[in-house]
């Protein structure tokens, strides 16, 4: 088969990495967050998800988690019915995704080197192999002089850049990251761009969920608006 007839079909036999249809959501009967929101995410693409406060960005990165589950339509994630999985299948979505969320979720009792090097270590990456990367990493986002602090001794900025650190390290599938740029300044939120846009290179499909639209716009990333429980922008 020629080269590219041969990309062509990888290309068509990788499942988008997610597949929203018709969703609705609301954390009590009468409040409805989400009305039928329909959200392709490519493999390989990067959207930012914008909107105002309490629009439920954060409600629609919860589906794609697994936290929360759609009341209606289904949720695809990595080709597969996420949407109605059992609790013990969360691991098995997760171990694919870079997590970060509004409120960092940082262990206190580990210096941040170890924080960033947990997901390695649980992935089974030998100490020897994972160290490495969690120095580049931490040097990345601007805490190679803090590795050995614990989150508590660290400003808010730096716990955000921690956690993101922690997050990317094992290059994921999916990154989705709440408010990644929402306690650092200007400089560091386009730096912190610039490492999600090279994780996109390498392959992983990233979603940003923000209220910085000047960055979603400087991003060159698709810009998808969430507003009255609706989505625009999210079809493929
Ligand atoms: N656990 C919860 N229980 C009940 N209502 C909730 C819960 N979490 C969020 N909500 C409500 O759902 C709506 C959407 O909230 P969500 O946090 O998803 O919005 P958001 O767009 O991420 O907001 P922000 O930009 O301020 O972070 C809001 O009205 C909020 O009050």
């Amino acid at each position: 088969m020629p080269t590219s007839t041969r990309r062509a079909a990888d290309a068509a036999s990788v499942p988008d990495t997610v597949r929203l249809q018709g969703v609705g959501f609301g954390y009590a009967e009468t409040t409805r967050v989400l009305r039928d929101v329909n959200l392709t995410l490519p493999a390989g693409s990067f959207h930012f998800l914008t909107g105002p406060s309490g629009a439920g960005k954060s409600t629609l990165l919860k589906l794609l988690t697994l936290a929360e589950r759609p009341q209606s339509g289904t949720v695809e994630v990595f080709g597969e019915d996420a949407g109605s999985a059992p609790r013990s299948a969360i691991p098995h979505f997760r171990r694919r995704m870079g997590l970060i969320f509004q409120d960092f979720r940082l262990l206190d009792h580990l210096t941040a080197y170890d924080n960033v090097g947990l997901p390695l270590r649980l992935a089974g990456v030998k100490d020897e192999v994972w160290g490495p990367d969690a120095e580049e990493m931490l040097t990345w986002v601007g805490l190679g002089q803090k590795m050995d602090v614990h989150p508590p001794a660290l400003s808010g900025g730096e716990k955000q850049r921690l956690a993101i650190a922690r997050a990317v390290v094992t290059r994921p599938d999916l990154i989705l990251a709440d408010e990644p740029t929402g306690s650092v300044d200007a400089r560091m939120g386009e730096r912190l761009l610039k490492l999600f846009q090279a994780l996109n290179k390498l392959g992983s499909t990233v979603l940003i969920a923000s209220h910085d639209e000047a960055l979603a716009e400087r991003s060159g990333a698709r810009v998808l608006r969430l507003e009255g429980g609706r989505l625009t922008g999210g079809e493929a």
